[in-house]
């Protein structure tokens, strides 16, 4: 299974009746294993989620604390850019370089590492004191 693939099947399945705007994402474990989500929307517009929220929950959930590889897809004119929280919980569980890719459903693609998504993320060694 490729992680377009998953993306594009997770796409279809996402809660989004104030946007419309549906939107997938698959993302492959250091450990080899593969995880997804889709955007959740909800009438108290703010509780939304987006869908490498999803993903990232349910690789966190399994065990899995390290993403390989992830692959975000949505009906859009370009390809679709994650916001700028999902780029924050992406470094979380990224390396500097982790391929981050952007799809849209009629085939176009861009491929960005982690790093150029969100350039001097906040992490955890700025709260590191010693
Ligand atoms: O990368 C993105 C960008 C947007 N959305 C969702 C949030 C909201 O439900 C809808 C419109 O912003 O798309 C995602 O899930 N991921
Ligand atoms: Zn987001």
């Amino acid at each position: 299974m490729t992680l377009l693939h998953e993306a594009r099947r997770l796409r279809e399945m996402a809660y989004a009746p104030y946007s419309g705007f549906q939107v997938g994402a698959a993302l492959r474990s250091a450990d080899g294993r593969v995880f997804g989500g889709c955007n959740v929307e909800n009438a108290a517009y703010p509780e939304g989620t987006c869908a490498e929220a999803g993903a990232i929950a349910a690789m966190v959930a399994a065990g899995a604390r390290a993403i390989a590889e992830i692959v975000v897809v949505a009906d859009s004119p370009t390809p679709v850019a994650p916001c700028g929280g999902c780029r924050q919980k992406i470094a979380e569980f990224a390396t500097a370089e982790t391929r981050v890719t952007m799809a849209t459903l009629a085939g176009q693609e861009i491929t960005m590492t982690a790093k150029e998504l969100l350039p001097g993320a906040f992490g955890a060694s700025h709260m590191d004191k010693s």
